[in-house]
């Protein structure tokens, strides 16, 4: 099965919500709740992806010293298999604006599960709160 390769993040902020972003209509997976971040290009380390993706998607800048690898998933969907390193950030710069059509919304980890997410970050979310 093809593998894909997806850098992902949980942001947290100084009362300890995460930010989810809602997948925009037209999308794959359009309306459930994501982590921030992308695919990983050829060539391209998990953290560098997730510093160009959080700039695109987020218009925020943050550094690979900030990015502390916490969990990942590995989950087959119909058509592929997703492999999603899963890292935990609280420093940046800017604040996170929606460039992308998202819909951003601050998260209590104890209220994720109000927000539909995609099949393979179910198994994050305890990880997280328990982490968190
Ligand atoms: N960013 C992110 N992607 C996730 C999560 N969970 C999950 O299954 N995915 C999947 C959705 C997409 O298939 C892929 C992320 O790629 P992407 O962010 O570049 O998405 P994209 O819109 O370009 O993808 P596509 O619609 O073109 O397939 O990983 C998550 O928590 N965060
Ligand atoms: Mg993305």
């Amino acid at each position: 099965m093809k593998m894909v390769l997806v850098s992902a993040v949980a942001l947290i902020d100084v009362d300890g919500r995460v930010l989810l972003a809602q997948r925009p209509p037209g999308k794959s997976m359009a309306g459930l709740w994501e982590f921030p971040g992308g695919k990983i290009e050829q060539g391209e380390t998990p953290e560098a992806a997730l510093i160009r993706e959080l700039e695109e998607e987020l218009g925020i800048d943050t550094w690979a010293s900030c990015l502390a690898p916490l969990t990942f998933a590995s989950h087959s969907y119909d058509d592929f298999h997703l492999m999603m390193p899963l890292f935990a950030c609280r420093k940046w710069n800017g604040t996170p604006r929606p460039k992308e059509g998202q819909v951003l919304k601050w998260v209590k980890p104890e209220a994720m599960r109000e927000y539909p997410m995609p099949a393979a970050d179910i198994p994050l979310i305890s990880i997280l709160r328990d982490w968190l």
